[in-house]
């Protein structure tokens, strides 16, 4: 397999109120984080997580990758994180997919879907017409050269913008009853609203 996967939860999680790693955080009999990991696994290698050491994320049984800048640069920080750990360790891996670690309905078929052709174009998830920059699977040689847009202050505009230094295929994801699979949890209200859709926890 030469696609390795990272979630993305290097974020503050200021909406959230910050006292646990927003992606930890219990929905139902789990956690927004646990949710994901399933449709992840096995399907990409090594899975990644992205996030800060010593805030909980060691007990999933992943490997952590802290980002490697101070101070808060937005998901593409991660994604450069994840990037040299794979260069230095995993060189044959040839694109990295990832995903954010708030969006406890991501597909089933996420992972196929995205990775049905890996080329040299980015390949970025769709729902309801509005693109999720930080799903998406992107070519290794292009991660390489991401610096300089980290300094961009709107962590969606930065992503977007580095996106577009090669092709973008969109791969539009449909909600099922009235789930968008990339609702993404922000807020407690968010939460209560996510908590509706699993009824039986
Ligand atoms: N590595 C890394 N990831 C980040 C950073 N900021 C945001 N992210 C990730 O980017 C995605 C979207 O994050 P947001 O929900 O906008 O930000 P957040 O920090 O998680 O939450 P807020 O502080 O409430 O905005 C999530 O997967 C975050 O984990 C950062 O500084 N570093």
């Amino acid at each position: 397999m030469t696609i390795a996967g990272v979630i993305l939860a290097g974020g503050e999680g200021t909406r959230m109120g910050g006292l646990v790693a927003k992606p930890l955080t219990p929905l139902g009999k789990s956690t927004l984080i646990e949710r994901i990991i399933p449709q992840m696994q096995g399907q990409v290698s090594p899975l990644l997580i992205n996030a800060a050491l010593h805030n909980g994320f060691e007990r999933l049984g992943l490997p952590v990758v802290p980002d490697m800048l101070t101070g808060h640069h937005g998901p593409l920080a991660g994604l450069s994180a994840a990037a040299a750990h794979l260069e230095r360790n995993f060189p044959r891996i040839t694109h990295l997919l990832s995903v954010a670690g708030d969006t406890p309905f991501l597909p089933i078929d996420y992972v196929s879907r995205m990775c049905a052709r890996s080329g040299t174009a980015v390949n970025m998830a769709s729902s309801n017409g509005r693109a999720h920059p930080t799903a998406a699977l992107w070519p290794m040689a292009l991660l390489s050269q991401l610096e300089k847009y980290l300094s961009q202050p709107d962590a969606k505009l930065q992503v977007m913008a580095f996106a577009r230094r090669t092709t973008i295929h969109m791969v539009e994801f449909q909600p099922f009853a009235d789930l968008d699979p990339f609702f993404n949890v922000n807020t407690p209200d968010d939460l209560r609203n996510a908590q509706r859709f699993l009824p039986d926890e």
